[in-house]
């Protein structure tokens, strides 16, 4: 048999298998090609090309959506802006800034009829009932729900909750004395009391009733799922990346994500439900809301969907700066001193601590504004995208369909924004700071964010920090235990995934 007649003598099975194995040679030769085409564009005549970065992010979102899957986001952005400046190009489409200018070009207002970045629709989505809250809103919509909001976390609605906010931290001094009478050695997960305080805190503000997470001094399923939910979302979010995967995983999956959001949502609905029903003459948001004429006009829907807002963005976003805080000042015990001496030569007894008591405490003030540089509790960027039009960031033309974010750690993290950046000094935040601080950029510290779309609980969150935190050191002196030394090693899903703060509590009143 000559070798010329072989091939029309192969079993059938053979020829399938050898077409088949060209049909998969094809395939992979015809991605490679593809890829590298697509390299040779996005590396050479894409229009981010000249904006610095790694060539493998230029070609490729894999590296970035990589660091996001391992919680390591926070860390490769404060890397990428060291090595490359204030602007990177951190995935084919996206652009990373960490100059304070970069502020008011994303977040802030512009002129009439100038293009700006809106809100990534995206990662911005309507809450489970399909209806927009205040942070998912389009520009239009959300001016009406803010206004109606703004009533709740004014000022003067600040002054009539002062009383709520001195019962909770007052709860959380005697949970914490409870504690250390039953053992003198009691070691105490400051990051779950702080939790307990601001979850209940806002429930009492929002369901007009705690969760009871301080006097059970245990989460609840709700609550322990709102954490679960921040670290699956933002691993499950990477798939925004490849936007015709994510149509269809929305198709596939929709079910079993969708089932479980239910579940919370109806939480949210049935207490609100209650809270309506029962009334209240407590200044909590439904009464500073709908009492005011512009409240007339929000709908179950929009308060449903508002309402989930408020527990997830007042709650733990405030726990975390007092837990970094809290790490922070226990590893500089010279500062907790300082601090402690301003408290208590401050106040005398526990009705003294009032919001205007707390504001006038200066060296206070200046431990929170390093806190929230050292340990930002929105640690990442929030993306926007660029409108076709495209926009002025920086000083650059940034083109239309670029995804744009302001990161805040890598900001607070530079040197070029912060003397000793890595250093926790809140004397720079004092008019005793050294000189070398004087360069610091304090308009580049923006933690709640810049703009008409800033954090509307930002007074509320200011004086919640400082009566819990005031009352804490006023009533105790407190030691790290060993275990938590290195605490501030975490990864960020969005949102830094706390480990417990162990710490010993000692009374120093009655
Ligand atoms: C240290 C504490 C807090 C920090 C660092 C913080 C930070 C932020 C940031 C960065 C945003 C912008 C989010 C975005 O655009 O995606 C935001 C928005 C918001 N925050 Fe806070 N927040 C804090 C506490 C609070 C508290 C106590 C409340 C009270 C309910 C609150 C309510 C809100 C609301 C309603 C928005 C949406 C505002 C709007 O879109 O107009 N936050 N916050």
């Amino acid at each position: 048999m000559s070798s010329s007649t072989l091939p029309l003598i192969l079993p059938s099975h053979i020829i399938h298998t050898l077409t088949f194995s060209k049909a998969v040679l094809g395939l992979v030769v015809f991605v490679a090609l593809r890829f590298i085409g697509t390299a040779i564009y996005r590396l050479y005549f894409h229009p981010l090309r000249n904006f610095p970065g790694p060539k493998l992010h230029a070609i490729t979102q894999i590296p970035a959506v990589y660091s996001i899957w391992k919680g390591q986001y926070h860390n490769l952005m404060v890397e990428l802006h060291h090595k490359y400046g204030h602007v990177v190009r951190v995935s084919p489409n996206e652009l990373s800034f960490n100059d304070h200018r970069a502020w008011k070009d994303v977040h802030g207002h512009q002129k009439p009829g100038q293009p700006k970045p809106i809100k990534h629709p995206s990662w911005y989505v309507p809450a489970i009932n399909d209806v927009h809250t205040i942070i998912s809103a389009n520009d239009v919509d959300h001016a009406r729900t803010r206004r109606i909001f703004s009533n709740a976390f004014s000022d003067k609605a600040l002054k009539q909750q002062e009383g709520l906010f001195a019962r909770y931290a007052d709860l959380l001094v005697h949970k914490i004395k409870e504690s250390y009478n039953k053992d003198k050695n009691h070691v105490i997960d400051m990051v779950r009391m702080y939790n307990y305080t601001t979850f209940d805190i806002m429930s009492d503000l929002a369901f007009g009733e705690p969760l009871y997470l301080l006097t059970n001094e245990e989460y609840i399923p709700w609550v322990t799922n709102i954490f679960k939910s921040i670290r699956t979302g933002s691993k499950a979010g990477i798939i925004r990346y490849w936007p015709s995967l994510y149509t269809l995983a929305k198709k596939l999956t929709g079910n079993t994500f969708q089932k479980k959001r239910v579940v919370h949502f109806q939480y949210c609905v049935d207490r609100v439900d209650r809270r309506i029903a029962r009334g209240s003459d407590q200044p909590d948001i439904w009464n500073l809301v709908l009492n005011a004429k512009e409240g007339r006009g929000l709908s179950k829907g929009e308060m449903y969907a508002n309402t989930t807002v408020f527990m997830i963005a007042g709650t733990e976003t405030t726990a975390t700066l007092l837990s970094g805080l809290t790490y922070y000042l226990l590893k500089h015990p010279e500062v907790l001193k300082k601090l402690a001496a301003e408290i208590r030569g401050a106040f005398q007894s526990d009705e003294d601590i009032t919001i205007e008591g707390l504001q006038r405490l200066k060296y206070l003030h200046a431990c929170l504004e390093e806190g929230l540089r050292m340990y930002p509790p929105v640690p990442i960027g929030l993306p926007h995208l660029v409108p076709p039009q495209g926009v002025q960031i920086c000083g650059d033309y940034i083109p239309g369909g670029t995804t744009v974010q302001v990161q805040q750690l890598a900001m607070y993290r530079s040197e070029k924004n912060f003397a000793e950046p890595n250093s926790f000094i809140p004397e720079r935040w004092t008019s005793e700071a050294d000189g070398k601080f004087n360069s610091d950029n304090k308009h580049a510290l923006q933690p709640f964010a810049y703009g008409p779309r800033n954090c509307l609980g930002k007074n509320l969150a200011y004086h919640e920090m400082r009566i819990i935190l005031a009352k804490i050191i006023f009533h105790f002196d407190l030691l790290l235990n060993e275990e938590s030394n290195d605490w501030d090693t975490q990864e960020v899903y969005t949102l830094w995934q706390k480990h417990p703060l162990k710490c010993k509590l000692t009374p120093v009143r009655e």
